[in-house]
């Protein structure tokens, strides 16, 4: 069966001011019914370049305690590396259709990896507004290159430099949330795979939707990962959901917006929280996002880490191995 991309049914035949019946959310969901514009502050913005490291360490356990996402500037990737990454992503997906489908998810595939669309309706029997691309960028050892665009010419070496950089925020990020948590600097990264930790790469693509009041680009969901590094383009769409609103991430120029994920919040035994979000999407413009997730190995297990946990304090999660709880995340099974 063939599968439609969003961008293609887009650039045929939409109505004006319609959108297919599949996309219409419930109004529960509606971004136009649901979206809080009352006063309420903003995700936190942490400067990395903040002379005083106890002060960064404390923004950033705060942050992860009490929203679960976070900004960050002054992070160390040059600008124009940034902009380079946006830029081969952008042309990735303005090649016509048939040369995108080259890099098609192969059907029944178990990765993750490939160009497509998410295949199965969700729950309410939806479809989201956007397709995407995945591939592993680090280690090494698990990229397989079948899913690297070739066009544009430059997109490789752009990943791949992408990739060393966004390794250095990385290793920053999990000692200082390790600290933050009052614990050895490297045991939040250890207890998530260590230097087996994979980085998959996600590019969104969220064509322009005529009724962008009516669907989502992404619905309501936490990230399965240890922990997200995301790059956005200067189209606003991402919402969390914070002291029950669903409220807008401001777009920062250049910012990287930090998500906790599933693994961090289980080794943290629930002191960090996975932050809940989802995507709108844009009447005219395209909205891109290039989110990096952090995943332990399949095999490896993850649970609270025996500092966090005593007869005070049991464990709220149990220890299993990732890709267990990546089938029952998928399969909207029970964890436990
Ligand atoms: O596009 C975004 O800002 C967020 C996308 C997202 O949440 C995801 O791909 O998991
Ligand atoms: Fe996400």
């Amino acid at each position: 069966m063939e599968v439609e991309r969003v961008q293609a049914i887009v650039s045929s035949s939409l109505a004006k001011n319609n959108i297919p019946l599949e996309f219409v959310r419930p109004e529960d969901e509606q971004p136009a019914i649901t979206t809080f514009h009352g006063p309420i502050p903003d995700i936190p913005v942490i400067d990395f370049n903040h002379p005083d490291q106890d002060h960064i360490i404390h923004l950033i356990a705060n942050a992860s305690r009490e929203w679960g996402i976070f900004q960050v500037v002054n992070h160390g990737i040059p600008f124009d590396l940034i902009q380079k990454l946006q830029q081969v992503g952008k042309e990735f997906f303005d090649l016509p259709q048939e040369e995108k489908e080259v890099y098609a998810k192969p059907p029944g595939a178990l990765t993750l990896e490939g160009y497509g669309s998410k295949i199965g309706k969700d729950v309410n029997g939806k479809k989201n507004w956007a397709d995407h691309l995945f591939h592993k960028i680090w280690p090494a050892s698990c990229i397989n290159h079948q899913f690297w665009p070739k066009n544009p010419p430059p997109y490789r070496a752009v990943n791949e430099e992408y990739a060393q950089e966004v390794r250095k925020v990385v290793d920053k990020l999990f000692k200082w949330l390790s600290i933050g948590l009052g614990l050895e600097a490297d045991v939040l990264k250890e207890g998530a795979g260590g230097e087996e930790i994979e980085y998959l790469m996600k590019i969104n693509y969220y064509p322009p939707c005529p009724r962008p009041d009516l669907t989502l680009g992404v619905t309501s969901h936490t990230d399965l990962s240890a922990m997200t590094v995301l790059v956005p383009n200067e189209v606003p769409g991402l919402q969390v959901f914070k002291d029950g609103h669903w409220i807008d991430a401001k777009y920062i120029p250049g910012a990287l917006i930090i998500h906790i994920g599933d693994q961090i919040e289980i080794l943290s035994n629930g002191k960090y929280k996975a932050v809940l979000h989802r995507t709108t999407v844009d009447k005219e413009k395209t909205r891109m996002s290039w989110p990096v997730f952090l995943e332990p190995p399949g095999e490896f297990v993850v649970g609270p880490l025996p500092q966090l946990v005593d007869p005070q304090i049991p464990p709220k999660y149990k220890p299993k191995k990732f890709k267990d709880y990546s089938y029952c995340k998928f399969h909207k099974l029970p964890q436990y």
